[in-house]
């Protein structure tokens, strides 16, 4: 029966594993070699991986894949994309592939604001607290001097404090909404320090006001933290091409897959079941770059449905438009990401990646992930209005099945043959791996 543990974070890693094991576990001699055997013989290099996070007893895999043959404003880019799901990185490849030909992808950066809050509760009249706030907000500012030097050397910092009234939502609610710079930070850290020393400041400087009265000066300060809405730290990336230039094997007739290809989308736009399953297909792409670039793919991902329902109903992240026979197709999305900090020079994985993207700034960075997401929702809406999707995922699926299956070598060959011709179901897989095995030929 299992049971609780007090101090389990005080083991050391051999401990915590033998804890497990003995607790969970009937045939613990597997599970500890399986443990184990995902260790990093580079000792030290294991050491890191086990500091990054708290309780660590192994690492848990995910591949990294690269899609090439990205053009975006000119100059060509490998991307890099940490993800499980079979046919995403294939179809960010081809997506690439086929926008190559046809003026590569195009992507700016509209702005790069983040915004941080300090949450707290106000007994008094609004007057007053405004009257207050005005006089507070220099030493909101001098208060964080040595926090935001490097920051404001940088060109970054504080863009500005502003009190906002929220107490019709909630009674005695008002926060400290402040807009920051962070330049090649995510930022999280920078804002997060700021915020709490506003909160102090603001607090013990409320006690001193000499215009509030009784309860007016006991400001209670409930939170300071960044938000993850950015709707102001946005990336727009775009594809366009004359719809006669859209022909290609798979498209045949580029009229008529405008058409149907807008349609998608359109449709994404109004109707919020479809719209998720096409955001998904967009963040297949996002968070696989997020991840390999070291970034919080929780933040990416919490700020970018957030904003996809921005207008009160959840939407397409992308919109497509046919005018004057061109066929234009585009994501605008809030992304707040780093090239400097969190994971970004310690994960030797992420570095890798950053090189391969030839070291970009925060700025380029936002451009890259906003293209992966738009290249990957081109690939899915395309397979989507044309073959189906299931024809392409399931070609690369085969492998995880065969893989289920404990497919010999000479099987998946003989099996990738078959299936080259005949559609890929998991049951056709099956019966196809029953047969050969029953024929006795390969076991
Ligand atoms: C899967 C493909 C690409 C096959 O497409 P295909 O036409 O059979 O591929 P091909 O063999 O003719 O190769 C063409 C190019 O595709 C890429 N490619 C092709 N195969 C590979 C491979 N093995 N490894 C790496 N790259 C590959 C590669 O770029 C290759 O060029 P090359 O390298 O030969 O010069 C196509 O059918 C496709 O794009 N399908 C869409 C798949 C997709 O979107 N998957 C996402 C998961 S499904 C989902 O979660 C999202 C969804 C769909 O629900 C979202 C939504 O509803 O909107
Ligand atoms: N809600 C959320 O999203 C939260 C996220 N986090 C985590 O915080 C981390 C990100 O925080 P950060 O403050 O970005 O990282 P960080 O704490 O590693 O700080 C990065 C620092 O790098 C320095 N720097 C050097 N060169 C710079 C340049 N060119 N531009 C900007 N700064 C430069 C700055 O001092 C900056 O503060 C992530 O790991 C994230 O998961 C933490 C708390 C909450």
């Amino acid at each position: 029966m299992p049971h609780t543990i007090s101090g389990f974070s005080k083991l050391s890693k051999s401990e915590k594993i033998e804890w497990l094991l003995n607790t969970y576990f009937t045939d613990k001699d597997s599970a500890r070699a399986l443990v184990k055997q995902y260790w990093n013989t580079d000792d030290k290099l294991q050491k890191l991986h086990d500091e990054f996070i708290e309780n660590t007893i192994t690492n848990y895999y995910l591949p990294l894949g690269v899609a090439p043959n990205f053009l975006i404003n000119k100059t060509i880019y490998t991307i890099p994309m940490a993800i499980e799901e079979s046919s995403v990185v294939a179809a960010a490849s081809k997506a690439a592939k086929f926008w190559l030909d046809r003026g590569g992808f195009k992507a700016e950066v509209l702005s790069t604001e983040k915004i941080g809050q300090v949450h707290f509760i106000y007994k008094g009249g609004f007057d007053k607290l405004e009257a207050f706030f005005k006089n507070v907000k220099p030493k909101l500012i001098s208060d964080t001097a040595s926090i935001t030097k490097n920051m404001e050397r940088r060109g970054g910092g504080i863009l500005d404090i502003q009190l906002r009234n929220k107490s019709e939502d909630l009674p005695n609610y008002y926060q400290l909404h402040a807009t920051f710079e962070t330049l090649d930070a995510m930022g999280a850290n920078f804002i997060n320090t700021c915020l709490e020393q506003f909160a102090t400041t603001f607090k013990n400087e409320a006690l001193l006001f000499k215009d509030f009265t009784g309860d007016e000066s006991n400001i209670s300060i409930v939170m300071s933290i960044l938000s993850n809405y950015v709707p102001q730290c946005l990336v727009r990336a775009e594809v366009s091409c004359k719809i006669e230039d859209l022909k290609s094997k798979d498209i045949p007739n580029p009229e008529e897959f405008a058409e149907k290809f807008k349609q998608a989308v359109s449709i994404a736009e109004v109707e919020p079941y479809r719209a998720v399953t096409h955001n998904k297909g967009i963040m297949n792409g996002i968070d696989a770059v997020v991840l390999a670039t070291g970034n919080d793919f929780r933040a990416v991902e919490a700020g970018v449905h957030a904003y996809a329902a921005k207008d009160g109903t959840y939407s397409s992240l992308t919109h497509c438009s046919i005018t004057d026979g061109i066929f234009k197709f585009w994501i605008v999305i809030p992304l707040a990401l780093g090239t400097v900090g969190g994971l970004t020079s310690l994960h030797p994985l992420v570095k890798f990646s950053m090189e391969m993207l030839q070291k970009p700034t925060a700025k380029d960075l936002m451009k890259i992930v906003s293209v992966a997401g738009l290249a990957q929702n081109f690939g899915a809406v395309k397979s989507l209005t044309t073959t189906g999707i299931q024809e392409g995922h399931m070609k690369m699926h085969l492998m995880n099945i065969l893989n289920q299956f404990e497919a010999a070598d000479t099987e998946k060959v003989t099996l990738i043959e078959h299936f080259k011709t005949n559609i890929v179901t998991h049951s056709s897989v099956v019966e196809a791996i029953t047969k050969i095995r029953e024929s006795g030929n390969f076991k």
